[in-house]
């Protein structure tokens, strides 16, 4: 090795090595992304990021990837032949030599730190960003024309969608940047020591035949013998480790529902069922974990054997010429590091092999997801028209999923001053008709119009956010930055008094567990006080007083009258206390013929059988 021209040497390797990379590369990954199915997830899911024409800067950074990694392997030959540099200094005793080597040895392990924190720095911000822009991309389109919803009317629902937008998509960006820069590292540093092996060994005789080189193929043939072995060997780890990740999902999904239904669960005194189901899951994950630890136990040994032999094995080989004076210790040394080095590089493949399986369920799930998002965007959408100033529905029919109409050719009219309360039977499909005209329910023909403006609907059991009790007052709307208004300060005092929860003014601003602390009669007063405060044009009501008092239901629909007096309003209940606040009611049949009978609030119920059903049967 010439130390004098090392730095125009490596510059123009540096650039041989940048340009062939960069075509094989470019060509790998287009061949890739054409005839493999996982290439082609890869690319669906990648592509617009690295897309030049929206941004060129993660390209750009990719480019100075590449270029950091064939750094990093011209340093590791660089090292190699310092190390032939060295010992043969060593052996002539050559005080000089040896000194001039200390003195390069400061130089190569400065560049290498300085490369290596560069190379750290980079691809971590790399993979932060991606991250994420890839994070954005999921999470709008999940929240988006609301997929987070629609995606359970699919054939094949999306499941856990929070470990593939939280976990996967951490997993994918961090896989494919390790991955990829491990396989370029790997071949190009393999190339570089099979020349440095190449000129270095000389020839072998096996059996009385002489072989050229016979280092070089030695090697290559011990690292494709311990890799064929180590994967059969170690195979058996992948779909362990798999049930190792959905054993404990398991175990933890059921601590959560513990914690989620611990009420339920008390009341029940079901302590001894939670408890051999959690126990069982742990079981599973331990009787794994044991299968997971013997298995390794093989592996390991396997891996240990092969590395330690690689060790003395090119000593042995290389000995001979060593004694005989054909080669120097600074040789000797060299084929050592050097066939080590390949050894490792060969390696990785093997090495790699379970970390590719997870990356390509990971890259699974994440395409499951995103097909998941683009199917629910085709699901049938109903005709939704926001104008004018009521709520109609014409010829609306809604279905169940499996094609049993629940109402059929539906027209109807609602205004503000004639509100409408709409019975029938348990499982009529009631709440499935206000999930109709809410745009929620796929499974409908027929024209929705909606008065512009807000149109609020108000469930069961309403929704309250994590957070303090005043966002949970102003919900859907965001809270106003503190510090609070005084005119706003006071509206919110007044909403709650007026909706009798005056008690919990001075609370407005904690942060507590609320949908756990209030009643259900008080969650669904403070349902009211939304209604209050967003004052929409109109209001969707399902069995939002059923945990109220006759005494208080009265009080809250009063207060919806007084006040919002220009406001549509459809309820849906049981109770015929209800009636005396609608001006019409909306019989459905609930036979499976998806008949319907509109009538005033005061006609009797259940309808007279003489009444007449629409639409009238076919004749
Ligand atoms: N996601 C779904 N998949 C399949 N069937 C559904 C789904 N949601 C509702 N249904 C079915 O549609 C029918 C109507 O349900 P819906 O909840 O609208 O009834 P309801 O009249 O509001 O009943 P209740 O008075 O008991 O609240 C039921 O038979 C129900 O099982």
């Amino acid at each position: 090795m010439d130390w004098n021209n090392a730095l125009l040497d490596s510059a123009l390797w540096l650039a041989k090595a940048y340009v062939i990379t960069l075509a094989m590369a470019a060509l790998a990954i287009a061949g890739l992304a054409r005839y493999s199915s996982w290439g082609q997830q890869f690319w669906r899911l990648s592509a617009a990021y690295f897309s030049p024409r929206r941004d060129w800067r993660p390209l750009a950074t990719l480019a100075f990837i590449l270029f950091l990694t064939l750094g990093a392997v011209r340093l590791q030959v660089l090292f190699s032949d310092w190390y032939n540099t060295m010992y043969t200094a060593l052996q002539k005793l050559d005080g000089k030599g040896f000194w001039m080597a200390m003195a390069l040895f400061g130089i190569l392990a400065t560049v290498h730190v300085v490369r290596s924190l560069v190379d750290f720095y980079v691809q971590q911000a790399l993979t932060i960003r991606w991250r994420v822009w890839l994070n954005e991309q999921l999470l709008s389109r999940w929240l988006d024309n609301k997929s987070y919803y629609r995606t359970q009317y699919l054939d094949t629902a999306v499941d856990n969608p929070d470990q593939r937008i939280q976990q996967d998509v951490a997993d994918f960006v961090t896989g494919s940047l390790t991955l990829s820069i491990g396989v370029i590292n790997a071949v190009v540093s393999t190339f570089a020591f099979t020349v440095i092996l190449w000129t270095l060994s000389g020839p072998l005789s096996v059996a009385g035949w002489e072989v050229p080189r016979g280092m070089v193929f030695l090697v290559f043939i011990y690292v494709v013998i311990a890799t064929v072995m180590a994967v059969r060997i170690g195979r058996p780890l992948i779909p362990l480790n798999f049930l190792n990740e959905r054993f404990n999902a398991s175990y933890r999904y059921a601590l959560v529902r513990l914690r989620e239904y611990s009420e339920s669960i008390a009341f029940y005194a079901g302590e001894a069922v939670e408890g051999a189901l959690l126990r069982s899951r742990f079981a599973q994950v331990i009787a794994n974990a044991w299968q997971i630890v013997y298995r390794s136990l093989k592996f390991l040994g396997f891996n240990f054997i092969v590395t330690q032999a690689a060790v003395v094995f090119p000593f042995i080989i290389q000995a001979p010429r060593f004694f005989s004076k054909q080669i120097s210790l600074g040789d000797l040394m060299q084929t050592a590091q050097a066939f080590g080095q390949l050894q490792d590089n060969l390696s990785f493949f093997r090495n790699a092999y379970d970390q590719f399986a997870t990356y390509r369920a990971t890259l699974n799930r994440l395409s499951g997801f995103s097909r998941g998002i683009d199917d629910a965007a085709q699901l049938h959408e109903p005709d939704i028209r926001n104008q004018g100033d009521c709520l109609a529905l014409q010829a609306l029919t809604v279905a169940t999923p499996d094609g049993r109409p629940l109402v059929r050719q539906l027209n109807l009219e609602v205004r503000p001053d004639a509100p409408l309360l709409i019975r029938g039977p348990s499982g009529a499909g009631k709440t499935t008709l206000l999930r109709a005209i809410a745009g929620l329910w796929p499974y409908c023909e027929g024209t929705i119009l909606r008065p512009l403006g807000d149109t609020l609907f108000l469930s069961q059991k309403p929704y309250l956010p994590q957070g303090s009790l005043r966002g949970a007052l102003y919900y859907p709307r965001p809270l106003p930055n503190l510090p609070h208004h005084a005119a706003q300060e006071a509206a919110a005092r007044d909403v709650l008094a007026q909706v009798q929860l005056g008690h919990l003014a001075e609370r407005l601003d904690d942060e507590d567990d609320w949908s756990r602390i209030l009643s259900l009669g008080e969650q669904q007063r403070l349902a009211f006080g939304r209604l209050l405060l967003l004052k929409p044009r109109a209001a969707l009501l399902d069995e939002a007083t059923s945990a109220m008092d006759e005494g208080l239901e009265d009080a809250m629909y009063r207060l919806v009258h007084s006040q919002l007096p220009g406001t549509i309003l459809l309820s849906v209940g049981h109770r015929s206390t209800l009636l005396r606040h609608h001006a019409n009611q909306l019989l459905v049949a609930g036979d499976g013929t998806g008949g319907w009978q509109m009538l005033p609030a005061s006609a009797p119920y259940p309808p007279a059988a003489s009444g007449t059903w629409e639409p009238l049967p076919d004749t």
